[in-house]
């Protein structure tokens, strides 16, 4: 039993995220209703017969009434309808958070709309595999996971705190960041792998040479592992390209002259180079191993091979 208790959450989109708070809410017992609202009366119905809610409706509107934490877990670039949604119902005194990939995006199109009688607090937990839907989500999905909050200077404290709780509730160890700094760091972390996995994926598919069965059959290598990053939502990461677009041309313009670099040292046989580089890359991956940040390697694949039947390897 936690003993963070909000009386009312309502969750706005009902997707891998959504989905995976609305079971760890009721597993960990966080909320005494969950209202959950989603856009499409297909995902309701699924989200319905999963038991995920107490409530359920296509009206963010509705969701909202009388909810004192709002949970926006849609693509960032619908945060500035469900804002315009959710405004004139939302109780004062509500914390209203969201889950986005992107945080000054996410800032600029809530923020004007919100009323301020509530307590608007971004944030982004960094947990998330490649599927997508009400089906995907698990309790466990933000165990031992980062959630970054990016609050806007001046935010009520008490309000900070609470939605911290809430994140320790869900397993997961709290940061606050910078919302432009966030955005830097997850272009190198996350964005620019994304981006690459679908360029290499691509590039792959356009190989006219190379057969569509031999890419198959003999993906039991490096490039099998772009391919779970390049199965990821497609309206999600579209999003996240067009609303972090300068830092993400940022990673891309540093990340294309290193390429250059590399490219140089294969076409002269600079093998110093080339194993200087390799060298001091094998040691990341250590430390990220050695900081326990590597958890969706074995979870993951164990989650998933024992309830949902979906997924598989990682990256
Ligand atoms: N998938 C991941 O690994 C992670 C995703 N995020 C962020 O979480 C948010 C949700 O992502 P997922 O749950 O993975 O996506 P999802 O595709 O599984 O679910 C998205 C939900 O939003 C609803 N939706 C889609 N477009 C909408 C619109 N225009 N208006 C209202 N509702 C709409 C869908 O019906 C669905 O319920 C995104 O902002 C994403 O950047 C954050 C961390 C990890
Ligand atoms: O599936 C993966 O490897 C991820 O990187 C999941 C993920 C996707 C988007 C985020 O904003 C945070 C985490």
């Amino acid at each position: 039993m936690s003993d963070i208790r909000f009386e009312k959450i309502a969750l706005i989109g009902i997707g891998l995220i959504g989905s995976s708070l609305a079971r760890v809410i009721r597993e960990r017992r966080i909320a005494g209703n969950i209202a959950v609202a989603s856009r499409s009366s297909e995902t309701l119905e699924r989200a319905h017969d999963l038991n995920l809610g107490d409530s359920y409706t296509t009206s963010a509107t509705e969701a909202v009434r009388d909810a004192d934490l709002v949970i926006v877990c849609v693509p960032v670039g619908a945060s500035a309808k469900v804002a315009r949604d959710i405004s004139d119902t939302l109780k004062p005194g509500a914390i209203v958070t969201d889950v986005g990939s992107t945080k000054q995006s996410v800032i600029e199109q809530m923020m004007p709309v919100l009323p301020e009688t509530v307590h608007f607090i971004p944030g982004h937990p960094i947990a998330g595999t490649e599927q997508s839907g009400p089906d995907a989500g698990f309790a466990e999905l933000f165990d031992g996971r980062w959630c970054i909050l990016t609050p806007i200077a001046g935010t009520d404290e008490t309000a900070i705190d609470r939605l911290t709780g809430f994140w320790h509730a869900c397993g997961s160890m709290v940061d606050r960041m910078d919302p432009e700094h966030h955005d830097m760091v997850l272009a190198i972390v996350s964005h620019l792998p994304h981006i690459i996995a679908y360029n290499i994926v691509g590039t792959a598919n356009d190989f006219e040479t190379v057969s569509k069965s031999e890419v198959i059959k003999y993906s039991a290598s490096g490039f099998r592992d772009f391919t779970r990053l390049a199965a990821s939502d497609p309206t999600m990461w579209r999003d996240v390209c067009l609303h972090n677009k300068d830092a993400i041309l940022e990673m891309l313009a540093r990340f294309s002259e290193d390429l250059s670099s590399l490219q140089r040292a294969i076409r002269w046989g600079d093998g110093d180079k080339l194993f200087d580089l390799f060298n001091r890359t094998r040691h990341i991956r250590k430390s990220i191993i050695d900081a326990g940040q590597d958890v969706d390697v074995p979870d993951f694949g164990r989650h998933v091979a024992q309830t949902e039947g979906h997924g598989e390897d990682t990256l």
